[in-house]
């Protein structure tokens, strides 16, 4: 039995999660993390503040200790100007997974071992196996559904080793269950949308409240002007909707195949497999994080290019500069810089990195 730290967010998720842990028999205490305040008025709803206290009202039904640790320097310092400086150098961030690599297994798991704790355990829909050469390993959560070991792919083995992920060996129905057989007041609450500090805000407001417009001209591959757009970071590759351009040909969208950083010109062009920058069978993944064992030998495996992706087979090797280059039996739809590339080997989760060159 260990002493485990339970990040509390107010939702069911992890609130059954610290309920499970309890009946296991573990000493739990629950903290909710104060990430980010809206001070700066962005329109939008921002909740934090009643999630703290339905994370409050969990801990107190459960009779477990409840801190709330405020960690909104280092959140503006690791994932908001991440995020932004992302955008503004026009590729594409993942918040979400750079946030359990910095936030939820960085700065909170250094203060939970600090405290005394030797675990910290989130709602994360994903399981965690001991190895036999010791290791922690992670596979893919119970559920199907529900998996977010994708947003798990760039932790290391120091922070696996010192995680749980109780919800990830039942099936989301079966964790409203719990909650309920507990009592729990966030039983029936809704599941949380979006990214996890934007909250309600929307993305678009999020980014323009930071980095300005900067207007300039949609064309097609031929230098034909179509529109205008207000700034290449605020479009990703592969976006259909939001740039304004009709499509003269039916059941035909036109979507973002490329930036033209040069001219600050948006490239558009027909969503199917022969426009030129949509389609790419070949990349290079770099920052990576290699769970258990490096990625030093050429290997097939699976790979999710992005959240909710289907699992795609391709061939990894490694290149003589650290990184690995992936070759997709498919090509593939709208992979974009600076997104995470999650990697697995059946439903084991060998780790992840960061689309740094395509096709
Ligand atoms: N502000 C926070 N304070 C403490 N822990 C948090 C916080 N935000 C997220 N977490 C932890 O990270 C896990 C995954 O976060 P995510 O935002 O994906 O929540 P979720 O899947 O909607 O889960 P939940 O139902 O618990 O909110 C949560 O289950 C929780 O353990």
């Amino acid at each position: 039995m260990a002493k485990v730290l339970v990040g509390l967010s107010g939702g069911v998720d992890s609130s059954a999660a610290a309920a499970m842990l309890l009946e296991q028999g573990h000493e739990v205490a629950g903290a909710f993390m104060k990430n980010w305040v809206n001070a700066e008025g962005l329109p939008g709803d921002c909740p934090w503040e009643s999630d703290l206290e339905d994370a409050l009202a969990v801990a107190k039904k459960l009779g477990i200790e409840f801190r709330v640790i405020d960690l909104i320097d280092p959140y503006k310092a690791r994932i908001v100007d991440y995020l932004v400086e992302g955008y503004r150098s026009g590729i594409t961030p993942n918040p979400d997974v750079w946030c359990n690599r910095e936030m939820k297994f960085g700065v909170f798991l250094d203060y939970a071992l600090e405290q005394g704790f030797e675990k910290v355990a989130t709602g994360h829909y994903a399981r965690r196996r001991d190895l036999a050469n010791g290791q922690g390993a992670v596979l893919k959560g119970a559920d199907p559904n529900k998996d977010q070991s994708y947003f798990l792919s760039l932790m290391t083995q120091r922070q696996v080793a010192h995680a749980l992920f109780p919800v990830g060996e039942l099936l989301k129905p079966a964790v409203r269950e719990v909650a309920r057989r507990h009592d729990l007041p966030t039983a029936g609450k809704k599941d949380s949308q979006g990214i996890c500090f934007i909250g309600e805000i929307k993305m678009r407001d999020f980014i323009r409240h930071y980095i300005p417009d900067s207007p300039g001209e949609i064309t097609d591959t031929s230098g034909k002007v179509l529109g205008r757009h207000d700034g290449l970071h605020l479009y990703t590759l592969g976006q259909r909707k939001g740039h304004g351009v009709a499509s003269p040909r039916d059941g035909m969208a036109y979507v973002v195949i490329g930036k033209d950083l040069g001219r600050n010109r948006l490239i558009v062009g027909w969503d199917e497999a022969s426009t030129p920058g949509l389609y790419a069978e070949r990349c290079v993944i770099g920052t990576l994080s290699a769970i258990n064992e490096p990625f030093d030998t050429p290997r097939r495996i699976e790979a999710l290019p992005r959240y909710r992706a289907k699992p795609e087979p391709c061939r990894m090797a490694p290149l003589p500069d650290g990184r690995v280059e992936l070759t997709f039996e498919k090509p593939q739809r709208a992979l974009a810089l600076g997104q995470i590339c999650a990697f697995y080997e059946g439903g084991r989760l060998l780790g992840g990195g960061v689309f740094e060159e395509i096709g």
